[in-house]
């Protein structure tokens, strides 16, 4: 479990409470400035509240070992930086820093996030030769070589074209049915409301709503937070959203 207890940061946390549990896909939402990114940042103890704590499986985050803490929690920030031109592959083998594993070991988990990620046709492509979705990708693979417990992604969908955001959700899926605590900032709703088992809401650093799609996501609640008058159509892991 990894829990927020009050988490407090001036301007931006007002107090956010959360239990997050293995084996789920969250689906943190909120408009923008909400606190999304501030609340990940959180949860993946790179950002230290000034009242409160995150805890991981009942042990404060902040007394872990950081290398202990890469191991369990993988995260990606809004925007990463790549501050060298290294391949894709020398890219993804950086998640593997943490583990001090064999080489055989090492190989198979890049080779894994490679596969997930459709990038084996790119490995050994510089950074600087990809595109922005490929590149995204290629960020994420790095995150996912290092067999992290948890994925704190914030807007991993962004840049990706349709049938890459749904093998990647796909993916996730079965990663989170195998145990993984899945944590995911989704700015499109329809997604959140078709691929996750629960969704939080902020809004303006607060909780705004917690709980399975269909409730935390129910129109009175976009019409409130979002401001925006919408209606949801089709058919329950179909919906979209009509604005
Ligand atoms: N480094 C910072 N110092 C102070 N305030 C910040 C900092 N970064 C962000 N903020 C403010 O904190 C609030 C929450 O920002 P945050 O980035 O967490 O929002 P968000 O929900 O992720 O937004 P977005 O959807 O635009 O990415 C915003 O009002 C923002 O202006």
């Amino acid at each position: 479990m990894l829990a927020a207890e009050a988490l407090v940061l001036p301007g931006r946390l007002r107090g956010v409470s959360l239990n997050l549990r293995a084996g789920e896909v969250t689906a943190i939402c909120g408009p923008n400035g909400a606190g999304k990114s501030s609340l990940l940042s959180c949860l993946a103890g790179l950002l230290a509240p000034t009242k409160g704590a995150v805890t991981l499986d009942d042990a404060p985050l902040a007394a872990m070992h950081p290398e202990a803490r890469a191991r369990a929690l993988g995260y990606l920030p809004q925007t990463p930086e790549v501050a060298w031109d290294v391949s894709v592959q020398t890219l993804a083998s950086l998640g593997r820093l943490p583990w001090r594993s064999s080489a055989a070991e090492d190989s198979a988990a890049i080779d894994a996030a490679l596969d997930a990620l459709d990038l084996p046709a790119f490995a050994h492509r510089p950074i600087s030769q990809l595109s922005g979705g490929e590149r995204a990708r290629a960020l994420l693979a790095r995150v996912l070589a290092g067999t992290p417990r948890w994925l704190l992604a914030d807007e991993p969908l962004a840049n990706l074209d349709l049938a890459h955001q749904l093998a990647l959700l796909g993916h996730l899926r079965a990663c989170a049915a195998r145990g993984m605590g899945v944590v995911l900032v989704l700015h499109d709703l329809a997604l959140a409301m078709n691929h996750a088992d629960r969704v939080v809401v902020l809004e303006q650093g607060a909780l705004a709503a917690d709980g399975p799609p269909d409730l935390a996501l129910a129109e009175p609640v976009i019409a409130k937070v979002w401001n925006v008058p919408a209606r949801w159509l089709g058919e329950p892991g179909a919906r979209a959203l009509a604005v």
